[in-house]
C-alpha cells in the first residue's frame, strides 16, 4: 500500500479547523457535454442507484445519458445565472457567510470551504488543499438536513475514500442530520412568515421533498422519517393543523415506485378539487437548484394552474437568510464542541490574508445588510 505524498511538517507549526460544506453537485455548464459528465458521475455512484451493476451500466450508457442529458441541459439553461449554477453560487455564499458568522463568535481559527460531492470543486481536491492549509481537524457539513444514505451516506464513502490513500488522517467529525433542530426550524418558520407577509396566506401549505426509492425506506434508511418529522415541526412553528399542510415527495427518477405522494399529480388533484391558492415550499432543499427552481417553480406552477388552480406560490430555499446562516453557525458551533477554534496571534498572523479578512468584522455588517 502506497499513501499519497504529506506536505512538509515543522515541529511547532498551529494546525488549523475546518468545516466542509458538502453539497451534491451540479453540472459546470448548462451545456449536454457538461451535464452528461456530471450525470455519469453521479448516475454511477452506487449510493445513488442499487441495482446490478452491469445491469445498470447498459441502462446508463445506452439510455439514460444518451437521453436525458440533452434534455436536462435545456432545463439547466433556463435557471443558470451570470454567477453559475443556482446550487454552487447559493452553497459557495453560505460558506463565505457561515465563516464570517462563526469569526464573529469567537471561532477565528475556523476555515469554511464548499465542496462538491459530484462535479467540481470535489472533495478529494478540497481536502487536499485543507491539508496543504494545516487543517488538522475537519467537520464534515452535509448541505441535506434529512439523513439519506443516498446523500449523506454517499459524502461519508467520498470522505473515508479519499483518506483511504492519506498517512495522516485529520480529526474528523461528520455532521449526520439537523432535521429537527431549531437553528433549521426558525429558518424555515422565518421565511415561511416572511413571504406569507408580502403575499398574503394561501388556503395548504405543501412541502416537497426531493423523492427515494420507497425500497430504501424498507430497507431502513431513515430519510422519509425525517422528513415528516421536520414538517410536523415546522408546522407546529406556524400553528398549523395537519389539514393545512401536507408533505409530499418530488423528482422521482426512473419506473421503481418513490416515496409517495407524487408532489405534481397531488397538485394536480388539489386543483381540481377547486383549491384555488397553494403555497409550496421544499424544506429539505437548503439552497434554491434545479429541482426547485425550475421543477418545481415552473413545471409545478404551470401543472397546477392548467388543471384550475389559481394561485401558486413557490417559497424560496433557505439560501443566504440571515436566519439560516445563524442556524447554520449554531448547528456548526454544536459539533466544534472541545476544539480549540480561537486562534493565538500566530495562528492569526499565519493565517492567508483573504482569510483574516473574511474572519472579522466586516462580514459580520454584510450578514446584517443581508
Ligand atoms: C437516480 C436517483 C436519484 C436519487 C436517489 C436522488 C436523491 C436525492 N437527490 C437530492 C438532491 C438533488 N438532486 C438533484 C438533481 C438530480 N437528482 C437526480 C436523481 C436522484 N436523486 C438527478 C438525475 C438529478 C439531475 C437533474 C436531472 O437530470 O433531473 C439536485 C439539483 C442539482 C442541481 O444541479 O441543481 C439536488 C439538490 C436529494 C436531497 C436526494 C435524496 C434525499
Ligand atoms: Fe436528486
Ligand atoms: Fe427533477
Amino acid at each position: 500500500m502506497s499513501f499519497r505524498k504529506e506536505p512538509p511538517f515543522t515541529h511547532g507549526t498551529p494546525t488549523r479547523n475546518a468545516v466542509v460544506l458538502v453539497n451534491l453537485g451540479t453540472p459546470d455548464a448548462p451545456t449536454t457535454p457538461a451535464v452528461r459528465r456530471y450525470l455519469k458521475e453521479f448516475l454511477s455512484d452506487p449510493r445513488v442507484v442499487e441495482i446490478p451493476r452491469a445491469i445498470w451500466w447498459l441502462i446508463l450508457h445506452l439510455i439514460i445519458l444518451p437521453f436525458r442529458s440533452n434534455k436536462s441541459a435545456a432545463k439547466y439553461a433556463t435557471i443558470w445565472t451570470k454567477e453559475g449554477s443556482p446550487l454552487k453560487v447559493h452553497t459557495q455564499k453560505q460558506a463565505i457567510l457561515l465563516r464570517g458568522l462563526l469569526g464573529q463568535r469567537g471561532h477565528d481559527s475556523v476555515n469554511v470551504v464548499m465542496a462538491m460531492r459530484y462535479g467540481s470543486p470535489s472533495l478529494p481536491e478540497v481536502l487536499d488543499q485543507l491539508k496543504a492549509e494545516n487543517c488538522d481537524r475537519i467537520a464534515i457539513l452535509p448541505a441535506y438536513p434529512q439523513y439519506s444514505g443516498t446523500t449523506t451516506g454517499s459524502i461519508s464513502d467520498a470522505v473515508f475514500a479519499h483518506y483511504a490513500g492519506v498517512r495522516n488522517v485529520p480529526e474528523l467529525r461528520m455532521i449526520k442530520h439537523y432535521h429537527d433542530h431549531d437553528g433549521y426550524i426558525d429558518a424555515l418558520r422565518d421565511t415561511v412568515l416572511a413571504h406569507w407577509k408580502i403575499n398574503g396566506r394561501g388556503d395548504k401549505l405543501v412541502m416537497s421533498f426531493h423523492g427515494v426509492p420507497k425500497r430504501t425506506l424498507m430497507l431502513g434508511d431513515p430519510y422519509h422519517c425525517e422528513c415528516h418529522k421536520t414538517a410536523r415541526l415546522l408546522a407546529a412553528k406556524l400553528g398549523l393543523s395537519s389539514e393545512q399542510y401536507l408533505v409530499t415527495f418530488q423528482s422521482r427518477f426512473g419506473k421503481a415506485e418513490w416515496l409517495q405522494p407524487y408532489t405534481a399529480p397531488t397538485l394536480v388533484q388539489m386543483a381540481k378539487d377547486g383549491l384555488k391558492r397553494v403555497d409550496l415550499i421544499c424544506p429539505g432543499f437548503t439552497s434554491d437548484c434545479l429541482e426547485t427552481l425550475e421543477e418545481i417553480a415552473m413545471e409545478a406552477k404551470h401543472d397546477f394552474e392548467a388543471a384550475g388552480g389559481r394561485e401558486f406560490h413557490y417559497i424560496p430555499c433557505l439560501n443566504e437568510s440571515p436566519t439560516w446562516i445563524a442556524g447554520l453557525a449554531d448547528i456548526t458551533e454544536q459539533h466544534l464542541l472541545g476544539w480549540d477554534t480561537k486562534a493565538t496571534p500566530a495562528q492569526r498572523a499565519a493565517q492567508p490574508r483573504s482569510a483574516q479578512a473574511e474572519a472579522s468584522t466586516p462580514r459580520g455588517r454584510e450578514i446584517d445588510r443581508l
